[in-house]
């Protein structure tokens, strides 16, 4: 018998945000995309010469053509640059058009998951078919900007860690587990900055995020901190030292660097011996981290003139050497899939996640990619909305950003509503949702 699911969000529900997403921001992103190479004009000729004005014209016409397809709702077409996944790509093509009675999706017709993933990957191909230019990242100036113009909070934030890591070894619980609180609860608020929420305006953290969090906690829908803390203490005190945590990442700039102080703080505190981060294998929703971007984001703090960012930034180099961080890029994390199917698209990945003991999803298309960014009723338990997905004990740290959301009590939809009717979508409102481990 097969289950029966709420619909997939789409564009064709006209009052969606899906809908504003593909109509409006989409074609945004690609025009800003283009003006962004367009601006590298100079260094790319200095560089590479004619090879490269070739290249940046190529690219800039396929993005041109592909801003074209989504405001016409073109049908979708394979993709052709025979790297990165392919023929992953194409087999998910036939298999909606099979699934569609043999209509071809298009940009306001089918999921949004997948068209909006699929936009991502076709400016990826436009970058992989090009002869000089392989590995630009189009978006690559403004994830540095974005770290740049938030150099405050992150030298706050930095110096608010550097103040009590040496305390934390020794410190009992009554004053340990506030500060346990604080840092989840600011590498959730990290989420609020992302660049493609904004449609690639800016989107940076420029006030103090400590003194932000009392301000922001009432904004907190669930928070299943309690659970996480029992659980991780459990586990700390009966695996004598070895415990690994998984971060998912988001995005680059200021949340990767609250990523990095909470990965800090549970290891120097002794809660965690290891930490694996999972950056983006190629450029993807504007702001997520790659791997060029998080060693990036290390040395700018190494070489900065602010003392915790600099002493941070050589610490944490030196984690990457001993193996207590670890970067591990899979190509899954750049598919349309939602993780429902990664134990069948992607076993082995499944698989080592299955060796964590708690993964962290960071963010709002992690929440939708585990949630399956479907209409669920807001009130659907979280783990009904994984459908099984639970390689291990696991925690979104999302703001909310599109309009899904599972897990409230009754009513809690209605008064978020009466604060502002776009609740689900301004990053204002958020969750810490956990899930234990499933017994064997
Ligand atoms: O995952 P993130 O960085 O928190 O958010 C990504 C995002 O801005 O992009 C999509 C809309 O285009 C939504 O999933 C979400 O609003
Ligand atoms: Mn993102």
């Amino acid at each position: 018998m097969t289950e029966k699911l709420p619909p997939s969000l789409s564009a064709k529900f006209k009052d969606s945000f899906a809908y504003e997403t593909i109509k409006d921001r989409l074609p945004v992103i690609l025009a800003k995309t283009v003006d962004a190479v367009h601006r590298l004009k100079n260094d790319i000729k200095e560089q590479h010469g004619e090879a490269g004005m070739e290249d940046l014209k190529s690219i800039n016409g396929k993005l041109s053509k592909l801003r074209n397809e989504v405001q016409t709702d073109k049908a979708i077409i394979p993709i052709h640059d025979g790297r990165l996944n392919f023929e992953v790509w194409n087999a998910y093509l036939e298999k909606i058009t099979c699934d569609n009675d043999g209509r071809t999706p298009s940009w306001f017709q089918d999921a949004w998951l997948y068209v909006e993933c699929y936009m991502y990957r076709r400016i990826q191909e436009a970058v992989e078919e090009c002869k000089v230019l392989k590995t630009l990242d189009p978006f690559q100036g403004q994830k540095d900007q974005a770290l740049l113009s938030s150099a405050d909070a992150v030298s706050i934030l930095m110096e608010f860690l550097e103040g009590i890591l040496g305390n934390l070894p020794s410190m009992d619980d009554s004053k340990f587990r506030p500060l346990f609180d604080q840092f989840f609860e600011l590498d959730l608020w990290g989420n609020k900055c992302d660049l493609s929420i904004s449609a690639g305006h800016d989107n940076f953290q420029t006030e103090s995020p400590i003194a932000m969090l009392d301000v922001f906690r009432s904004f907190l829908l669930v928070d299943n901190l309690n659970q996480m803390w029992d659980d991780l203490h459990k586990l700390n005190k009966r695996k004598d030292g070895s415990v690994r945590l998984d971060i998912v990442l988001d995005n680059a700039g200021f949340e990767l660097i609250s990523d990095m102080c909470l990965a800090e703080f549970l290891l120097t505190s002794k809660m965690v011996s290891e930490v694996h981060f999972h950056p983006k294998r190629f450029p993807w929703f504007v702001s997520d981290t790659t791997k060029k971007d998080f060693i990036w984001t290390l040395e700018t703090c190494r070489t900065s003139d602010n003392k915790a960012m600099a002493d941070f930034g050589q610490m944490w180099e030196e984690r990457l050497v001993d193996g207590s961080w670890i970067i591990k890029e899979h190509d899954f994390w750049t598919l349309p899939h939602d993780y429902h199917d990664m134990e069948t698209i992607a076993p082995d990945l499944y698989a080592d996640l299955s060796k964590s003991d708690l993964i962290l999803f960071k963010g709002d298309l992690n929440y939708r990619k585990l949630v399956g960014d479907r209409n669920w009723p807001h009130t659907t338990p979280f783990d009904v909305a994984l459908r099984g997905f639970r390689p291990s004990a696991l925690c979104a740290l999302r703001t909310l950003k599109a309009d899904v959301v599972v897990g409230l009590l009754e009513g809690q939809d209605r008064v978020a509503c009466k604060h502002t009717a776009r609740w689900m979508v301004t990053g204002e409102f958020a969750v810490i949702q956990y899930c234990e481990k499933k017994s064997q």
